[in-house]
């Protein structure tokens, strides 16, 4: 079943930057979209366009989550939508957290937000969710404010609020590309295991073509604000249909293979 999708979406800021011009995507529920493209493709004001969240911008185009068209909604209905069915993570998880309250509060709050449950019983299923995302000593670690966190754990209590949620559709944007490798794993095995248990739908938008190899179904490769290449990773990555996207991987340096005396230069989309 489709859960997200975007035709002709175009979006232009007031300065006049076109940074998304004619993308197509699809979703289905309960599957992972990978978007990948170079820096400045339009994949992170795709995701801001598709959660309501763009100012000073002109959006045009279509995007129908789970049937209703989200460019027609007002303010109030997108926020409700975006507490209730689509939850967001973001490359730098501080940004996202209130520094005034412990992060065992801002769990119990996102919980209280979508469940009927007291204080005190939301207060005990945010140090069960801190244990699940695998916070050690999590009932000392529950009244922690954000920055007594490392930026790994930060995330985790973000995926700790995505878990309360169970939303249909989670937008992870450069989730772990501020981590390092061994803490990445761990944040993927846990976006793979909401998918798993939540059935959530993820659009995971980042530059490294090895965490779409890891966890996504499908990928859409971003050039100058549109798809230019969109299907099944494993085809997309196997038999690259553009050139743009045969550039895309040939930068990406293979444990198997020989060193490259220099990088390709990526040209234009056919
Ligand atoms: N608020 C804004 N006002 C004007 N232009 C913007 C704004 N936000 C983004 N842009 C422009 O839109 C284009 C696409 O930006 P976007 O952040 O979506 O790229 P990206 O693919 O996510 O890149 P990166 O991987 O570096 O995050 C860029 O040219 C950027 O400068």
């Amino acid at each position: 079943m489709t859960l997200l999708t975007v035709r002709d979406l175009a979006v232009e800021f007031r300065s006049g930057v076109r940074a998304v011009d004619g993308l197509d995507l699809d979703l289905d529920a309960g599957q992972v979209l990978g978007v990948v493209g170079e820096s400045g493709s339009g994949k992170s004001v795709t995701s801001l366009a598709v959660l309501g969240l763009l100012r000073d911008a002109r959006v045009s185009g279509e995007i129908r989550f789970d049937g209703r068209e989200l460019t027609a909604l007002d303010q109030r209905s997108l926020r409700r939508l975006r507490g209730d069915r689509i939850a967001m993570i973001f490359q730098d998880p501080l940004s996202c957290l209130n520094p005034y309250y412990s992060v065992a509060f801002q769990i119990a709050e996102a919980y209280r937000a979508h469940h009927r449950a007291g204080r005190k019983q939301a207060q005990r299923i945010a140090v069960r969710m801190l244990e699940r995302v695998g916070i050690p000593e999590p009932e000392r670690r529950a009244k922690a404010y954000p920055h007594e966190f490392s930026g790994g754990m930060r995330q985790r209590v973000m995926i700790a609020m995505a878990l309360c949620l169970e939303p249909d559709l989670l937008i992870a944007d450069e989730p772990t590309t501020a981590l390092d490798v061994t803490v990445q794993a761990q944040i993927l095995q846990l976006l793979r295991e909401l998918r798993e248990e939540a059935g959530t739908a993820i659009m995971l938008i980042t530059h490294d073509m090895g965490v779409v190899a890891g966890l996504a179904d499908q990928v859409a490769v971003m050039h100058q604000g549109r798809a230019v290449e969109r299907g099944p990773v494993r085809d997309v990555f196997h038999r690259p249909q553009q050139a743009y996207t045969r550039g895309l991987l040939a930068c990406v340096p293979r444990i198997d293979g020989p060193l490259p005396d220099r990088l390709p230069t990526l040209g234009a989309a056919e």
